[in-house]
């Protein structure tokens, strides 16, 4: 596939012909003897021109992520319920700090896999390919093994605590 990039102020970068995407990819053939040029990101619709805009883009991710899937609200909810419970057992501070980032990472690859979702859809449409299944089934395969990790993690540090207080309590 050859991206016709005729627009592009380095459109005399294209190698004409070209049968790979990639080497039409505009960061790929900049001058290296110009920084300013370097990092010009031709086929961006958009560039955030501020670090507050970048983060709103950001924040906007993940309340789509939030609003439309699932896993992901399922996810936070989860990782709520045993950073909360963490605190109120009062396990150490490295303890709560593991079961955050084992959260933190379950949540990162839903919103990994929403992205990976977006763009395969936004490729294939609504055509069946392999490859496209491949992605989309890593992608969730990547969640799936994360969320196995912090459950064992979180069940680990938080049971034998919680067992002990109920068990304090039942007496
Ligand atoms: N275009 C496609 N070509 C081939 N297989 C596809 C395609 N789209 C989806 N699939 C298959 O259907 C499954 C479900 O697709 P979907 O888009 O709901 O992804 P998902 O990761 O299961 O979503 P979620 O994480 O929201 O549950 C994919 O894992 C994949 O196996």
């Amino acid at each position: 596939m050859v991206y016709n990039n005729t627009h592009s102020p380095n459109s005399q970068y294209l190698v004409p012909g070209s049968r790979s995407i990639v080497h039409d990819l505009s960061l790929q053939n900049q001058p290296e003897s110009d920084p300013n040029q370097r990092f010009k990101r031709d086929l961006a619709w958009c560039i955030a021109p501020t670090l507050m805009v970048s983060f709103k883009y950001a924040w906007a991710g993940v309340r789509y992520a939030f609003v439309t899937q699932r896993n992901f609200r399922i996810h936070t909810l989860i990782g709520t319920v045993a950073i909360t419970l963490a605190i109120l057992l009062e396990l150490p501070p490295v303890e709560i700090a593991v079961i955050g980032l084992t959260s933190g990472l379950v949540m990162t690859l839903e919103l990994l896999n929403t992205a990976v979702e977006a763009v395969v859809d936004l490729t294939v449409k609504q055509s069946y390919h392999k490859l496209a299944k491949v992605a989309k089934d890593c992608a969730a395969g990547a969640v799936l093994i994360s969320a196995i990790a912090a459950l064992l993690v979180a069940g680990s540090l938080l049971l034998p605590p919680l067992v002990t207080r109920i068990l304090l309590l039942m007496r």
